[in-house]
C-alpha cells in the first residue's frame, strides 16, 4: 500500500439528499420536517430562468427563517456557464445566515471550476468573518466531469461530497435515453435467448467512488426520476450502496424512506460486523492474522470491511 493512507470522509449522515426548487416556498417547511439527512434547495435546473432571482431571495430568507434542525443544509447554485452563479454565491454568503452548511456545484468539469467558486467563497468568508467554512458538493454530470473526477475530488479542502447527476450526464454523453437513472430498456445482453439488463451507470458510479475514496470525499448517487417506481429506486440504491456510495437523492418525498432504508445497515449486518471484529480480536490475541467466521475466511482486511458498517451504524445512533 502507498505510504499515504486513505483519508476518512467527514463524519456526517448522507443517506438521503432531498431536493426541492427554491421557487416553491411551500415545500421548505415540509423539507425541513422530512427524514432526509441533507436538504438541497435548488437554484439550478428545477427553477425557470424568469424565477431565478426570486428563488435566490426566497432561499436566503428560508435559510434564516426555517428551523432546519440538525440537517446538512445545502443550496445548489447555477452552473459556471450561466450568468447566475456569481450572484448566487455572493448573495448566499453575504445574506444567508451561518446556518448554510454547503454549496452544491453542478456540472463541475474540472478542478478549476471548484477553484473559481472557492476563491469567491473564501474572499467573502474572510470579509464577513464567517466562523464555519462552507462545504462543497460537486455534481458529476458531464463527459468532462467524469474524465476529471479525481482532480475535482482533490480540488479543495471544502470538498465533502460528489454526486452523479444521471440526467445531465446522459445528455452530455449522448446516451440514447430520456430516463433519469435505473435500468435502461435497450441496454441488455442476451444469453441462450434470455435477456439480462446490466447497469449502464455502473462504471460512472465506480469511477466516482474511487476518486472520492482516494480523497476522503463522500460518494453519492443522484436522482431517480420515476418516483412512482419504488422497486426500481430501491434496486438502483442497493447497487450504489454495494459499490460504496453512502446515499442517494430524493426528488420526491416518497423516495426518502427508501434511501434511508438502503443506506442504513440492517441490525443483522451490524451484528455480523461486530462478530467479525470480535473474532479477529480473538485471532490477534492468539497471534493469528486470519481466522474462520461462519465457515469463511476473515482476515485483517475483514476488520476494515466490518468497520465501514460499524462506523455507519454508530453515526446513525449518534
Ligand atoms: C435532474 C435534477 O436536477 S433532479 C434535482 C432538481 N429537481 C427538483 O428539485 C425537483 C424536486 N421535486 C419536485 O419539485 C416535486 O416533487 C415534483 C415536481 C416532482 C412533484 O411535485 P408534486 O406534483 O407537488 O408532487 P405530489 O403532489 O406527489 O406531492 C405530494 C406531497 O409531497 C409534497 N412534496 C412534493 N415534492 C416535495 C419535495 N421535493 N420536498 C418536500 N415535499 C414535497 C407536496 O407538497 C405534497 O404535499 P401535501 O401532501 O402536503 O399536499
Ligand atoms: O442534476 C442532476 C441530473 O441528473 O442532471
Ligand atoms: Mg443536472
Amino acid at each position: 500500500m502507498s505510504f499515504r493512507t486513505q483519508p476518512l470522509p467527514v463524519a456526517r449522515l448522507n443517506r438521503c439528499q432531498l431536493f426541492g426548487p427554491g421557487s416553491r416556498t411551500a415545500l421548505f417547511e415540509k423539507m425541513a420536517k422530512s427524514d432526509a439527512d441533507v436538504i438541497n434547495i435548488d437554484l439550478e435546473d428545477s427553477v425557470a430562468p424568469d424565477d431565478k432571482e426570486a428563488a435566490r431571495r426566497q432561499t436566503i430568507q428560508a435559510i434564516r427563517d426555517v428551523d432546519w434542525g440538525d440537517k446538512t443544509l445545502s443550496v445548489r447554485i447555477n452552473g459556471l456557464d450561466t450568468p447566475f452563479w456569481v450572484r448566487d454565491v455572493v448573495d448566499l454568503l453575504e445574506q444567508a445566515s451561518d446556518r448554510l452548511d454547503q454549496i452544491m456545484i453542478p456540472k463541475a468539469g474540472n478542478a478549476s471550476d471548484i477553484y473559481a467558486v472557492d476563491a469567491v467563497v473564501t474572499a467573502i468568508e474572510k470579509a464577513k468573518g464567517r466562523a464555519k467554512p462552507i462545504a462543497f458538493e460537486a455534481i458529476i454530470e458531464t463527459a468532462a466531469g467524469i474524465c476529471h473526477v479525481e482532480e475535482i475530488a482533490a480540488a479543495s479542502p471544502r470538498m465533502q461530497a460528489i454526486s452523479l447527476g444521471a440526467a445531465d450526464f446522459a445528455a452530455s454523453m449522448g446516451m440514447a435515453t430520456t430516463g433519469i437513472g435505473g435500468t435502461q430498456e435497450n441496454y441488455y445482453m442476451i444469453r441462450e435467448g434470455q435477456k439480462y439488463w446490466p447497469d449502464p451507470w455502473h462504471w460512472a458510479h465506480a469511477k466516482i467512488v474511487a476518486a472520492c475514496r482516494t480523497h476522503g470525499v463522500l460518494p453519492v448517487d443522484g436522482p431517480f426520476g420515476d418516483f412512482s417506481d419504488p422497486d426500481g429506486y430501491r434496486a438502483q440504491a442497493m447497487r450504489s450502496a454495494t459499490l460504496g456510495m453512502v446515499g442517494k437523492w430524493a426528488i420526491h418525498p416518497s423516495q426518502i424512506a427508501l434511501a434511508n432504508e438502503v443506506f442504513s445497515p440492517s441490525d443483522a449486518a451490524v451484528t455480523e460486523a461486530r462478530e467479525i471484529l470480535a473474532a479477529m480480536e480473538e485471532a490477534r490475541k492468539s497471534g493469528a492474522g486470519a481466522t474462520v467466521y461462519k465457515g469463511r475466511l476473515v482476515d485483517i482486511a475483514s476488520i476494515k470491511q466490518a468497520e465501514v458498517i460499524v462506523r455507519q451504524a454508530e453515526l446513525i445512533d449518534g
